[in-house]
């Protein structure tokens, strides 16, 4: 048997739409594999029954078809589903490691990388890798089609995650499909600007470099409260608030000392807009590992 915890991840930062990715260092997926015929799947922990044990369904299963390794795969959820934190990525990145090493596939995490996102195109229709990325590699992860670029990095988050679900199926509909020049040239800068600050371990820069006008309105405009949530953290003292992966989560990045009171101005600030939500006071964390 291996049993691999992998974590939680936010997406996209706003400007790095199908690109960039952070590990979390809390919260995190338990998954255990153990050898078996064919492949069977367990699940409990946070928001169990709304996540499939049928393999064709659950990222897993397409993780161990991918490797050829038919398992009996337990996942003990931390991470909720359909919350913006990377939920379906943390159980494929978590499944790619524990089977890599229960075959003895041999694969790097950068390969790994791929096969975990084929889990994803099961849930979303799309293999994007910028959740499987951090999950696998930890740190800062830039995905393209090329490949994946990775650093560690060390900066403070908050994620407030309001309890009323968007799958990323739906929320990937209402992504423009054209840009202006203008809007790319704004994208470039701010992109670039993150990621000098996650290079530097800046909160500051990394908050700058959120900033977008070409996916985020789109998506923030389907989260209940998420304007509210937004200006709050940033009268707490958050430097940059941006909707993590498709929503309805909403990730701040703030300095170390201003977690507590960006947590409970956003949770309020939902609370205020009728919509329960938890708050993680977290960092950028490492990527999956055997326990
Ligand atoms: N192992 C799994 N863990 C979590 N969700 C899964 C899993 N396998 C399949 N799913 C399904 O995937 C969907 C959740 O994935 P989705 O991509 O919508 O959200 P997410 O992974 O939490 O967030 P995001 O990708 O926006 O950060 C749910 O419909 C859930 O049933
Ligand atoms: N890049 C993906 C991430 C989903 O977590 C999206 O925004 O649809």
């Amino acid at each position: 048997m291996r049993t691999v915890r992998a974590p939680a991840t936010s997406a996209n930062l706003g400007s790095g739409y199908d690109t960039f990715g952070v590990a979390l260092s809390r919260p995190a997926d338990v998954v255990s594999v153990e050898r078996a015929d064919r492949t069977t799947i367990e699940v409990t922990g946070a928001g169990a029954q709304f996540i499939p044990e049928d393999p064709e369904k659950n990222t897993v299963g397409a993780v161990a078809r991918a490797l050829d390794a038919p398992a009996h795969i337990k996942i003990d959820k931390g991470v909720r589903p359909a919350s913006g934190l990377g939920s379906s990525a943390a159980s494929a990145a978590g499944a790619a490691l524990a089977l890599n090493d229960l075959y003895d596939r041999g694969l790097s995490r950068e390969e790994l990388v791929p096969i975990a996102a084929e889990g994803e195109a099961v849930v979303s229709g799309a293999a994007h890798a910028d959740n499987v990325a951090p999950a696998l590699l930890g740190g800062f992860t830039i995905a393209t089609a090329d490949g994946v670029r990775s650093i560690e990095t060390n900066v403070p988050l908050v994620a407030c995650l309001p309890e009323e679900p968007i799958s990323t199926r739906d929320a990937r509909e209402v992504v423009p499909t054209h840009v202006s020049i203008e809007e790319l040239v704004a994208t470039v800068g701010n992109a670039a600007t993150l990621s000098v600050g996650m290079c530097r371990s800046d909160p500051e820069l990394v908050g700058a470099g959120m900033a977008d006008e070409v996916v985020t309105p789109h998506r923030a405009a389907l989260i209940t409260g998420y304007d509210a949530a937004a200006d709050a953290a940033r009268e707490a003292g958050a430097h940059g608030v941006t909707v993590s992966g498709s929503g309805p989560g909403v990730l701040a990045v703030c300095p170390p000392d201003r977690r507590r009171a960006v947590a409970a101005a956003m949770v309020e600030a939902f609370a205020d807009n009728g919509e329960n939500a938890r708050a993680y006071r977290t960092w950028t964390g490492g990527g999956a590992e055997l326990v």
